[in-house]
């Protein structure tokens, strides 16, 4: 099976329990085990600033399911919470994005893996280093690199 990673963000409706649930859901997807899951993170907006802060942690896959078939999964939870989208890069109930799966670079219409913006969002980097702090990147990017280039700043763990 395939290890990958996937990233949990959300800004509506009482975010702490979106991810928590969503991270419950994720044991329960076909042909695939949850290995490990990140703290939960409190971040501020990346973009339009005019939305409530966001909820983030990533998740550790092991998937026998194909790419496009992961992301139907996820998809199909994103829906289960009701996700509605208002605005491009608005406010949401629920964001499951592939960050990573296995090496492989994968570009098609609905995926583009590793996911395009990882590298410089430290809402992203810091919660997979919490559980995978020796990754390397497909491109030979050591996560710590990313990371050096990543200031913490606003971001801060919340408790269990
Ligand atoms: C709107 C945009 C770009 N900003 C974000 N900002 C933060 N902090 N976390 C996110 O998950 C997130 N997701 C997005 O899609």
């Amino acid at each position: 099976s395939i290890r990958c990673y996937i990233g949990l963000g959300s800004n509506l409706e009482d975010p702490q329990a979106q991810v928590r649930t969503a991270l419950e859901q994720l044991t329960s997807l076909p042909d695939t085990e949850l290995v490990a899951a990140s703290s939960l993170y409190r971040s501020d907006p990346v973009g339009p600033q005019d939305q409530p802060d966001f909820v983030n942690a990533v998740a550790e896959l092991n998937t026998r399911l194909a790419p496009e078939a992961l992301l139907d999964e996820l998809q199909a939870i994103e829906q289960a919470h009701r996700r509605v989208r208002e605005r491009h890069w608005g406010p949401r109930t629920l964001d499951l994005d592939i960050l990573l799966y296995a090496e492989q670079q994968i570009e098609s219409e609905r995926l583009v893996v590793p996911h395009r913006f990882m590298r410089e969002r430290g809402f992203v980097l810091w919660p997979l280093a919490e559980i995978a702090p020796s990754l390397i990147l497909p491109d030979g990017t050591p996560l710590s690199k990313l990371l050096s280039l990543c200031p913490m700043g606003t971001l801060e763990k919340i408790g269990l």
